[in-house]
C-alpha cells in the first residue's frame, strides 16, 4: 500500500474550536498546534496493514458471540444485576464505579488540566433503537452537548459514516471521526491562535484506499443477505455494518456464514462484532483509540501532562479508546451500561440519560468554577 491517506483542507467554517473562557484551564495552551507533521506521522500509522485492534471474530464462536449482544443476554444480565449475582454487579460497581457517584473524583482529576469530550453516539447519545435510520437524539441531549462544546473541545467518535452522524448530531460546532475514527473532521493547525484558522478544518481520512472495495463488498452484501428477513446492511463509507437486531435468531448462523462467505473474497478486510451488528472494516491499524490520539495531538496535547481526555462510549469499538487513557495513564473512560462488562474504562453510567446528567453537570461546575475563585 503506498497512500492510505488523504488530507484535505476544509474551507467552511464547519470545525471551529470552541471558545473557552473557564480561567483555572489554560486554554489554548501555550503550544504550537502540530497540523502537516502530526498528519504525517498518523499517515504513516495508518499505513501499517496488520491485524488491527478490533477482535476478530471466528472458529466456531459466532453464535455465542452474537447471542452475547442480544436483548435475551441483556435480560440474563438484568435478572443478575437485579439480584440473581448481586454480589458480582456489587464488584464490578466498584471496579468501575458511577460517574455521576464520583463526579467530585473525576473533576478532581482535571485540576490545572484541559478537559476534551469525547462521545460515541448510538447508545451514548441515543438510545439504541431497532431501525438505525431513526436514532435520533433527542433536542435536550443536544442542548447538552451544545453547552459542553462551548466549555470544552468536545468530538463525536462513531462507527457510523460522518455525514450520517452529523445529520443526526447537527453541531457545526464539534470534532467529528465517523467510520470507527476513519474519517476525521478535526482541528486546523492554528485553529486556536487566528480567526482564518478557526474557519477552517482538516480532513483525515487513513483508510481512503478503501472505498472502492468497501463499496463493493457493501453491494454484495446487500445482494447476498437479501433472503435474509430482518437482516439490513448500513454503508458507513469506510466500513459496513450488517445487522441482525431484527433477524430471527434461527437465521443468525446463516446470516453469519453469508457475511464470512463475502469476506473469504477480501483478505484486506476485517470482521468485528457490536450490538447486535457484524462490522466490516479495513485492517488497517486504525480504530477510535487512535482518533482520540490524533484529536488530542492535533489539538496540541500530544504527550503532555496538561490535559485531561474524557471519553464516553457503549460499545466494544470504545474500548480501543479507553485503552489508550488507561495506557496514556490520564483521562476517564466512562463506559455506558446497564450490565457488568468487560471493560478497560474507569467510571460507568448506565443509559444515554445518565449521559446528558454527566454532561450537564459537567457544564455547571465549569460554570461555577468560573465564579468562584481559583484554587489552584
Ligand atoms: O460507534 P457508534 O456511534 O456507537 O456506532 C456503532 C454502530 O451504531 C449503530 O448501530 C447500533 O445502533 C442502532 C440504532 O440504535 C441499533 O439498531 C444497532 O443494533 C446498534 O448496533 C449504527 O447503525 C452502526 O452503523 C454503527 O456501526
Amino acid at each position: 500500500m503506498t497512500k492510505q491517506g488523504v488530507v484535505v483542507p476544509v474551507p467552511e467554517a464547519a470545525v471551529a474550536v470552541p471558545p473557552n473562557t473557564a480561567p483555572l484551564f489554560q486554554y489554548p495552551p501555550p503550544r504550537a498546534a502540530p497540523g502537516i507533521a502530526v498528519r504525517k506521522k498518523y499517515l504513516q500509522m495508518g499505513a501499517a496493514a496488520g491485524a488491527g485492534a478490533g477482535a476478530r471474530i471466528g472458529g466456531g464462536g459466532w453464535v455465542e458471540s452474537m447471542r452475547a449482544s442480544s436483548p435475551t443476554h441483556a435480560r440474563a444480565a438484568a435478572a443478575l444485576a437485579a439480584g440473581v449475582d448481586e454480589e458480582r454487579y456489587a464488584e464490578w460497581m466498584v471496579k468501575h464505579p458511577s460517574a455521576l457517584g464520583m463526579f467530585d473524583q473525576v473533576v478532581a482529576a482535571s485540576k490545572g488540566k484541559q478537559i476534551v469530550v469525547f462521545l460515541d453516539y448510538d447508545g451514548t447519545l441515543s438510545p439504541i433503537v431497532d431501525d438505525p435510520d431513526a436514532a435520533y437524539m433527542s433536542d435536550t441531549m443536544r442542548r447538552a452537548v451544545r453547552s459542553v462544546a462551548k466549555h470544552f473541545p468536545t468530538a463525536i467518535v462513531s462507527g457510523r459514516c460522518r455525514d450520517k452522524v452529523f445529520e443526526f448530531v447537527k453541531l457545526a460546532e464539534l470534532y467529528y471521526a465517523g467510520s470507527h475514527g476513519m474519517d476525521i473532521k478535526g482541528p486546523a493547525k492554528g485553529s486556536r491562535h487566528t480567526k482564518a484558522a478557526k474557519a477552517k478544518g482538516v480532513l483525515f481520512q487513513p483508510a481512503s484506499q478503501f472505498l472502492p472495495m468497501i463499496e463493493q463488498v457493501h453491494d454484495s452484501l446487500v445482494e447476498k443477505t437479501k433472503c435474509i428477513p430482518g437482516a439490513k446492511v448500513e454503508n458507513n463509507k469506510f466500513c459496513v455494518s450488517v445487522h441482525f437486531r431484527c433477524v430471527d435468531e434461527k437465521s443468525w448462523s446463516t446470516l453469519a456464514d453469508l457475511v464470512k462467505s463475502v469476506l473469504t473474497d477480501y483478505p484486506k478486510l476485517k470482521l468485528t462484532q457490536g450490538r447486535m451488528v457484524f462490522e466490516v472494516r479495513p485492517t488497517i491499524k486504525w480504530d477510535k483509540g487512535k482518533a482520540l490520539e490524533f484529536l488530542l495531538e492535533s489539538l496540541g496535547f500530544a504527550d503532555c501532562t496538561d490535559v485531561l481526555p474524557v471519553y464516553i462510549g457503549d460499545d466494544r469499538t470504545d474500548e480501543d479508546a479507553f485503552k489508550v487513557l488507561r495506557k496514556r495513564g490520564q483521562g476517564v473512560g466512562i463506559l455506558v451500561s446497564k450490565h457488568p462488562k468487560d471493560t478497560s474504562a474507569s467510571y460507568s453510567l448506565q443509559e444515554p440519560a445518565e449521559v446528558m446528567e454527566f454532561l450537564l453537570r459537567l457544564v455547571e461546575w465549569e460554570r461555577l468554577s468560573k465564579a468562584r475563585p481559583a484554587k489552584w
